[in-house]
């Protein structure tokens, strides 16, 4: 598996720490950073996770902000993408089931570090349910 991963200052120590679980689980990971904790623009970051997930270069993406909020909005952005802002692994799975979200956005400044690795656990573990589910997010995009 390969997962993409970008985030702003705020989510560096969350996303360092992804960065090590995902590893340790022999999964491939391109990094986009931030790395740092001086203050950047989440778009700058978030884009080329949202591009690799589009064009297939990976399977998953997560990307990390305080709220979750604007780099889950920067990624929907782009047409074949179904991002999932989520804070419990409940929502996670979820995402997964009936959404088949292909990138996870946490929110570093609204759960613990814990919850952060567990969500990602979920999130890559769960399958999408198909069914009902696959009819509605065919009728996602807009023209
Ligand atoms: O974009 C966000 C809110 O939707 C993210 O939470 C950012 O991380 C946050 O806005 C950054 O805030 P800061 O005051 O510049 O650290």
């Amino acid at each position: 598996m390969k997962i993409a991963i970008g985030n702003d200052h705020a989510g560096t120590e969350y996303k360092l720490a992804i960065i090590g679980l995902l590893k340790s689980m022999n999964i491939e990971v391109t990094n986009y950073g931030t790395d740092g904790t001086d203050s950047v623009d989440y778009p700058d970051f978030v884009h080329p996770v949202a591009k690799d997930v589009e064009n297939n270069k990976v399977d998953f993406g997560i990307i990390i902000c305080g709220s979750g909020n604007g780099a889950s909005m920067t990624a929907n952005k782009h047409q074949k993408i179904r991002c999932a802002l989520c804070w419990t692994k409940e929502i996670v799975a979820l995402a997964r089931e009936h959404n088949d979200a292909n990138i996870l956005s946490l929110p570093a400044r609204y759960i613990s570090l814990p919850q952060a690795l567990e969500m990602v656990q979920v999130f890559l573990n769960t399958k999408f349910e198909g069914g009902r589910h696959e009819r509605r997010i065919e009728k996602m995009p807009c023209s």
